[in-house]
């Protein structure tokens, strides 16, 4: 049975992940982490834990880490992980560049897996866009976002992980066609941009947009449960543990690549 540390444990995610958990036959939460300064933090769970921090948590009792707290606690949560060799899944957004060198750097000592999304849905999404844009390589890409009025980051990771599969698909170099969230002006020809909206109990909904003179191709996803993501989550937790230290994508897990691989060369 893996033995699994939630950090971020008291929010929207972090509950769904516990309650996952609670009904999986492989895996089972032994830490529940919060900040110290959190309102959750000592209370009771159901199963008899409480939620602690990461100074008194106790690491010889977790065989992976599951994060989805905030981008400001990636670099306590990173040095617990190294310090004490456990693998860890980071599924928060929100990560600047600096935030990605550190997710690189700790996958030099410890199998880290990062995901923006841990729906299976997506990891194909992001496959089918890379084709779609390649294949369709003049035409305008926007990407629409949707998500609940709770959400601190946008555009979302997700939104932001299918333009770099868009780019991808192009041989482009994302930072030159990112164009973020589009404002005024004429949109410029390369250029991919992104819009949001916030509202409501939205999980999550996403709409990539490939538009030429006279047509348009849409290819969207949308979430209605939050145990996608969790079950997502404790998956990925299952599949990391038995790995090297290295970065990890839900792509390694699905062997998407492989599938796609094999389709285009029929
Ligand atoms: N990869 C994926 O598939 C998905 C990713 N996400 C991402 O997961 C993250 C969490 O989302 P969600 O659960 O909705 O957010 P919430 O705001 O509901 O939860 C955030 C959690 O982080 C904790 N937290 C807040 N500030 C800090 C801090 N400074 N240090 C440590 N912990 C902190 C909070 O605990 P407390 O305030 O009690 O301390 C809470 O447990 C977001 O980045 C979101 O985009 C969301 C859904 C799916
Ligand atoms: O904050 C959320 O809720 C979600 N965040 C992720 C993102 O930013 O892409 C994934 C999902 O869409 C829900």
């Amino acid at each position: 049975m893996l033995k699994v540390g939630v950090l971020g444990a008291s929010g929207r995610m972090g509950q769904t992940v516990v309650s996952a958990l609670s009904q999986s036959e492989n895996a089972k939460l032994t830490a529940a982490v919060v900040r110290a300064a959190s309102s959750s933090y000592g209370k009771k769970l159901k199963d008899g834990l409480q939620y602690t921090s990461l100074q008194d948590t106790n690491a010889q009792n977790i065989d992976v880490l599951i994060d989805f707290s905030l981008p400001e606690a990636l670099d306590d949560n990173l040095s617990f992980a190294c310090e004490n060799g456990i693998p860890i899944v980071v599924c928060t957004t929100g990560l600047d560049n600096n935030h990605q060198q550190q997710l690189m750097k700790a996958s030099e000592d410890i199998p880290l897996l990062y995901a923006r999304n841990t729906s299976v849905g997506i990891a194909l999404l992001e496959q089918l866009v890379a084709l779609a844009s390649a294949a369709l390589s003049t035409a305008d890409i926007e990407i629409f976002e949707a998500h609940h009025k709770h959400k601190k980051d946008a555009p979302s990771g997700t939104a932001i992980a299918l333009g770099e599969a868009a780019a991808k698909g192009r041989h482009q170099d994302w930072s030159t066609v990112n164009t973020g969230v589009r404002g005024d002006g004429v949109r410029q020809d390369d250029s991919i941009g992104f819009s949001v909206m916030r509202a409501g109990d939205i999980i999550g909904e996403h709409q990539v947009t490939l538009a030429t003179e006279g047509e348009r191709i849409e290819l969207s996803h949308k979430v209605s449960n939050r145990n996608t993501f969790a079950q997502g989550a404790v998956n990925a937790a299952l599949w990391l543990q038995d790995q090297k230290p290295g970065y990890y994508s839900m792509q390694d897990i699905l062997e998407l690549n492989k599938v796609f691989n094999q389709l285009l060369k029929q």
